[in-house]
């Protein structure tokens, strides 16, 4: 099904982003253009300032000034062309040089851009407020934060959004784009200086919008942002004409509901963000999303999407929403962190793999540890298996309240929970610092998800370890998982890789219980 606000004409759009982008033009041209723009830019700012000059040459000489023609056998238009012709020569040469070294920079940094007159990457933070003009409070939480040096994907997709242009970008799990789009967020809204709600941060799941909530805060400390997180009370009951929210972090579901019952106003939302994008167009979303998009109806507002894996038909789509926006991929698409040592185990069948896990919590835990599962049940299961053994575990599924949804990430975040069993609620975009291995008890259902599983370790520029079992009944799909490992430098046998193809990518089969 395709969401509704495709049929929004581009031209339309074309016009309403002209007339939108007339004011940041003008407030500082080198910063908006970026780009080997920043060059380009430059470029036609000396060039304005040079015709101003050619102006007064020509004018001054034989108008304003006075003073007599210079004797020359050439004429003063003749000179003029000339000098012309030679700085347009330089300004070229320099627009050569800064697409070289922003060339150069990228390939160092395994960053892939598409689009038109892309701004520079970054070289290093400072230059948020040399380009800029990022704000001394903000550049000074950075560091607070511990961040020395910007990750790939912040050293390019933070230029972008901070020139106001749209982006779809794709990185590693684990390699920071939670600063990426948060960051360019609070330097653009400045400070309360309109009503109602100004940026939306869309993220798949309650436990994400709850994380990015608290690094948004993190980031703004000491500025007075109103930053909220859409929870089920304020969804509910929220007085939305009477609050001015700066930046709203929600799940598509609460968002579209508060839209709904409460009337919410998105009218003026500048920035909207979309977290797990690919996750955010699948079936299950794709109504909550369209009517969202559909109220942010700002003409000039910027949307992004952000995640680790981006299939073309997520792309194609965002094309047709988009306006004139930048593709960032950092490394190779789809891919999984290279960070992560991953193994494939065969358990024979579902009892089986019970064994192997308890075998090798035996020889070696080393916690803190995160198991999957292929549904609530089966974590319930498992969970109560685990219960037994001498392990500090703990659970997290959808039939959970909220309050215990929280306590078992909390708890686990702490260190009070050695292992947790999870269904893919928790796949995506959760940062457990320091997490040590994922096991995938169950086999993932896709490559995407088996990424964004094990990307819950390896984060950071930490590595980590993944350990997938499977049955004779996941042997079919292992070659998806297989090419996945290959990619990111780790080893798999040969007959997993001669594996027939298959057409079918979804794998959740009916699967024995775990009970013994
Ligand atoms: N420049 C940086 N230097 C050091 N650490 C950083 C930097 N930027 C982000 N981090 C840290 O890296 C970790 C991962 O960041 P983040 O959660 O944004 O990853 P992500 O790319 O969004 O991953 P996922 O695809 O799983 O959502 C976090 O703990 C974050 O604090």
């Amino acid at each position: 099904m395709k969401p509704r606000f495709l049929h929004l004409s581009l031209q339309e759009k074309v016009k309403e982003e002209e007339e939108e982008e007339e004011p940041e033009k003008s407030n500082s041209v080198a910063v908006e253009a970026g780009a080997a723009g920043a060059a380009q830019a430059m470029a036609s700012g000396k060039k304005r300032k040079r015709k101003g000059k050619a102006f007064e040459n020509v004018e001054g000489i034989s108008v304003f000034k006075g003073s007599k023609p210079a004797k020359s056998t050439k004429s003063a238009g003749d000179v003029e062309g000339k000098d012309e012709v030679e700085k347009e020569a330089l300004e070229k040469k320099e627009l050569n040089r800064q697409i070289e070294r922003d060339a150069i920079m990228r390939k160092k940094y395994g960053i892939h851009v598409s689009g038109h007159n892309v701004p520079s990457p970054l070289q290093d933070f400072s230059e948020l407020n040399s380009r800029y003009n990022c704000g001394a409070r903000l550049f000074r939480n950075l560091a607070e934060l511990g961040f020395k040096e910007p990750t790939p994907i912040q050293r390019q997709a933070i230029p972008v959004l901070l020139s106001n242009r749209e982006c779809f970008a794709c990185a590693p799990t684990g390699s920071g784009k939670t600063l990426a789009f948060l960051y360019p967020l609070l330097v653009k809204l400045k400070r309360g200086m309109n009503d109602g709600i100004r940026a939306v941060i869309l993220c798949p799941t309650r436990e994400l919008s709850s994380q990015t909530t608290r690094e948004c805060k993190k980031l703004a400390k000491g500025k007075k942002f109103r930053i909220k997180l859409m929870t089920k009370g304020l969804a509910r009951n929220g007085d939305f004409e009477k609050m001015h929210i700066d930046i709203l972090v929600s799940t598509p579901l609460r968002l579209q509901f508060a839209i709904r019952k409460r009337n919410m106003d998105l009218s003026r939302v500048e920035y909207l963000v979309l977290d797990e994008s690919d996750k955010l167009f699948e079936l299950g979303f794709v109504k909550q999303i369209d009517s969202v998009v559909k109220a942010c109806s700002n003409p000039s507002i910027v949307r992004s999407l952000f995640s680790a894996t981006l299939p073309d038909s997520v792309e194609e789509l965002a094309r047709t929403i988009m306006h004139d926006a930048v593709r960032i991929i950092v490394g190779r698409k789809n891919s999984a962190s290279e960070l992560i040592k991953q193994k494939l185990v065969f358990a024979g069948n579902e009892e089986g793999k019970l064994m192997a896990l308890r075998q090798s919590f035996r020889e070696s835990l080393n916690p803190p540890v995160l198991i999957f599962v292929q549904s609530k049940e089966r974590a319930k299961e498992l969970y109560g298996e685990l219960l037994f053994d001498d392990i500090r575990v703990d659970v997290i599924h959808a039939d959970l309240s909220q309050t215990q949804r929280e306590d078992a990430v909390d708890n686990f975040r702490a260190g009070k929970t050695w292992v947790l069993i999870a269904t893919d609620v928790i796949a995506r975009g959760m940062d457990f610092k320091g997490l040590n291995c994922v096991i995938n008890f169950d086999f993932p259902e896709s490559a995407a998800a088996y990424i964004h599983r094990i990307g819950r370790s390896g984060r950071a520029g930490r590595t980590g370890e993944a350990i997938t079992l499977y049955t004779e009944d996941d042997m079919p799909f292992l070659r998806n998982i297989a090419n996945v490992m290959v990619a990111s430098g780790c080893e798999v046998p040969n007959w997993i890789l001669a594996l027939p193809k298959l057409k079918r990518k979804k794998h959740r089969p009916t699967r024995e219980s775990i009970l013994v």
